[in-house]
Formats: structure tokens, sequence, C-alpha cells
């Protein structure tokens, strides 16, 4: 099976800074990838430029061996299968948990405000209840999201992306904020997202958390790879502890 995603001599550059400097790395399906590092290392500019957010300057970005997502837009590389969390919800408070997720299916293809109010179909509904399942907030379809706690936010948030089946999950710190019960349950909700014919990949600077959940984790530094290994050797590795750990 081809790589879920493959970082191959990327760079993103800022006037004369380079903020990712010639990075070159691969993500399997079916893993959790963590990417950390100390402030400014280039991890939240390598999301950007897989969501076509920020533009590659060089390099090649390849989701599923074969599509280039740095000649996409970023809508299309939604579509194409690329579901992004930034830190911040931007969950809509005033619609309940069933309207936001019925809005998540259509947003991508940035369709109007009228799509709002448009009645979900049963096809559309079986999805919703798969995904509050998945979220653990079945039976809270109704509920307005106004009311929901900063953990369950974040985790209808993450429901919202997984109402378009991405076949790549990008979480920018899901755990920022959040109490020790919250995050114990947002790592038992990235494990059970690990599936076959996904990938994820977590910025993260809890550094248990990412122990819990990463499969492999790489280590960003003035915007090229430092180390990628398992958490266990990373962690005790000098140059790691240097430059990010022992800080
Ligand atoms: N749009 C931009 N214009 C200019 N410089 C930028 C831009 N975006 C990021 N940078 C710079 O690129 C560098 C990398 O930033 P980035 O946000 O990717 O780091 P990070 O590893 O995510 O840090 P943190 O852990 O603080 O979120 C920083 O020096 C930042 O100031």
């Amino acid at each position: 099976m081809s790589e879920a995603l493959l970082i191959d001599n990327l760079s993103v550059t800022f006037g004369s800074f380079k903020a990712i400097n010639e990075l070159s790395l691969y993500i399997d399906y079916g893993t959790v990838r963590a990417v950390i590092g100390p402030n400014g290392a280039g991890k939240t500019t390598l999301l950007d430029a897989v969501t076509g957010k920020s533009p590659a300057t060089k390099g090649r970005i390849i989701l599923d061996g074969r599509t280039e997502l740095t000649e996409l837009k970023e809508p299309e590389i939604v579509l194409a299968g690329v579901g992004r969390k930034f830190q911040k919800p931007s969950i809509f408070e005033a619609l309940t948990l069933e309207q936001n997720l019925a809005l998540a299916l259509r947003s991508a293809s940035r369709s109007s405000i009228a799509e709002m109010f448009h009645r979900p179909g049963s096809e559309e509904l079986a999805r919703i209840q798969t995904v509050l399942e998945t979220i653990g907030m079945a039976g809270w379809g109704d509920r307005s999201a106004g009311i929901l706690s900063h953990g369950q936010k974040q985790w209808l948030e993450i429901g919202m992306l997984l109402m378009q089946e991405p076949r790549v999950l990008l979480l920018d710190e899901p755990v920022a904020g959040m109490s020790d019960e919250e995050t114990d349950r947002t790592a038992e909700l990235i494990m059970a997202l690990r599936t076959p014919e996904r990938a994820i990949v977590v910025i993260e600077h809890d550094m248990g958390f990412v122990e819990r959940i990463a499969d492999r984790v790489t280590v960003l530094h003035e915007g090229q790879l430092l180390v990628e290994g398992q958490m266990e050797a990373v962690k005790v590795n000098p140059r790691v502890v240097e430059v990010y750990l022992g800080r």
C-alpha cells in the first residue's frame, strides 16, 4: 500500500526566512504520527503546507501515492481526503450537534448559508449518528453546541472532520486546555480513529499524551528534521533533549 502522505524535499519560505527547509518524511496508513519540537520549529507551517494554507516554495506533498497536493487549492485538498482540526474549535455554537455535523458535510464545497437549513437525508442522518457514537456523544444530536464543555467542543470538531471521511487527519494541539480526564478520553478517541485506511498526524506539546498515542514521533527544529523514531528512543535522544525536552 502507498504511504498516506509523502513529504518530499519540502520548503516553505516567508520572505527570506525558511520556515520549512528541505523536509522529507512519509506517514503510513494505520499509524499515528506526532510532530513535536520547540516553538517556531515549523510544525504548524508543515500542516499549513499540507492543507494549502501556506504554499510550498519547493518540493512535493503526495497524498495516497498519487495526488500532488501542492497543485490543489484548500477546498480541493479537503475533498481529496485531508481533514484538519485547528487548535481553536470552529463549531457553530447556536446550532445543534447534528446541524454542525450536517453542515460539515457540505462546508468543504463552500455551499451557501442556505445549506445550513437543508434537512439531512436518511443516509446522512445515519452517518451523523455513527459519528456521534464515535466521539462519545450519542444521544446529544439535538443539543446546542453552545452548552458543550471545552473538551466536548473539540470532540465535536473532530466529528465534523470525520463527516468527510478523511484519509489523513491533521490535529493541531488537540488536548491544549483540556482536563486530565478530557485528555484521557481524547487519547482513546484518537486510538479508535486509527484505522488501516487512515493516517493521523498530531502536533502536541503534551509529551505524556504523545507517548500514549504516537506510533512514531518526528522532531522538527528550525524547519528541518532533527530526529524521527519511537517515543522511547526520541525522548532520550541527546539532540532532542538539548533543543526541546530539556528546556
Ligand atoms: N505567515 C507567516 N509569515 C511569516 N512568518 C511566518 C508565518 N507563519 C509562520 N512564520 C514563522 O515560521 C516559523 C515557524 O512557525 P510555526 O508556527 O510553523 O512554528 P511551530 O513549530 O508550529 O511553533 P509553535 O509550537 O509555537 O506553534 C516561525 O518563526 C514563525 O514566526
